[in-house]
């Protein structure tokens, strides 16, 4: 079994466009303990099976789009194996939420079969193939706290993170990231440079809230509520730091302990999603 853990956009700067359309990003990248599973078994064919909390939200689309079977094929025809191999995905991050599931799924996916099929393959082009199923896969392969630049494939290592606990927060509505990108307007960021480091909580949340996330706007354009939800965090006994995800509509709070982070979970609208753990 593989952890495919949710990534955070701790802060996310729009700081210029490519000239094929894609946005040119700033962004700190984090790891939660919140994660789908992958596993995968001998077979004499490719099939997937996903089960898990989060399975339904998967139901209407194609099983061939997954980006766990596109992984898949993808690994096979470059490496020359045949994409022989039971599949099965635990989907427990919500989708289409700005915590980059999808991307999770499928980098956990390229490491499963690599060891499945025995592939001797370098670093590099594993990354180069995950750069091609999505801007975010490839910091996902990494895994790692991060400083991501280009459309975000380009990754250098964040300073260490000081421990805190972390409130992820959905209000059950999807933000597809096209859509997101699409309406953003205003100017670019400048992006600011990377200092050594955080001392603590007080001085990471300073700093990210200087950055901030320059997809907010354009999300509560879609989908106000992502605007109650920053609210009801933000007014949250011990909090430390709010702001949105990735393009959305998952939000965040950072708590100096994960009593914090349990209380505020307990005073939101029951028909929030919730989850209260860690950075890892
Ligand atoms: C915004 C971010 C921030 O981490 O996360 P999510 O909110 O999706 O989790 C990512 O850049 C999303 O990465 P990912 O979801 O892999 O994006 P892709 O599938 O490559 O792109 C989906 C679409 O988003 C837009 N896009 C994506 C990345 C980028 N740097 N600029 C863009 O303009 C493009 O319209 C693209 O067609
Ligand atoms: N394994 C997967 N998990 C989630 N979404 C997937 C998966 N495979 C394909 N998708 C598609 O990718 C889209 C983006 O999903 P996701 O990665 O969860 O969100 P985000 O890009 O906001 O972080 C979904 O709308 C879904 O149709």
């Amino acid at each position: 079994m593989r952890p495919a853990r949710a990534k955070v956009n701790l802060w996310l700067n729009v700081v210029g466009r490519r000239a094929d359309g894609y946005h040119l990003l700033d962004s700190l990248i984090a790891f939660t303990d919140l994660a789908d599973e992958i596993e995968v078994a001998p077979a004499g064919d490719l099939s997937l099976e996903i089960v898990g909390p989060g399975a339904a939200a998967l139901d209407g689309d194609d099983a061939a789009d997954n980006l766990v079977l596109k992984a898949a094929r993808l690994l096979a025809g470059r490496a020359g194996v045949a994409p022989r191999a039971a599949l099965r995905l635990t989907k427990r991050i919500p989708v289409a939420a700005g915590l980059g599931g999808g991307s999770a799924d499928a980098a956990a996916t390229l490491r499963a079969l690599v060891d499945l099929w025995r592939i001797a393959m370098p670093e590099e082009e594993l990354f180069d193939l995950a750069a091609s199923l999505g801007a975010d896969v490839p910091m996902c392969l990494a895994g790692q706290p991060a400083v991501a630049t280009g459309i975000g494939e380009r990754l250098a290592p964040a300073p260490r993170l000081p421990d805190c606990a972390i409130l992820l927060v959905n209000p059950g509505v999807a933000l597809p990231t096209p859509a997101v990108f699409r309406a953003r307007s205003g100017d670019l960021s400048a992006g600011l440079p990377i200092g050594p480091g955080w001392s603590d909580l007080a001085a990471l949340a300073a700093d990210l809230a200087r950055r901030g996330n320059d997809l907010t706007a354009a999300a509560i354009s879609l989908q106000p509520v992502v605007a109650d939800v920053l609210d009801r965090l933000r007014s949250s006994d011990g909090i430390a730091h709010v702001a949105m995800s990735g393009s959305g509509a998952t939000c965040f709070g950072l708590y100096a302990s994960i009593e914090a982070a349990q209380r505020a979970a307990s005073h939101l609208p029951t028909a929030w999603w919730r989850h209260a753990g860690r950075l890892v």
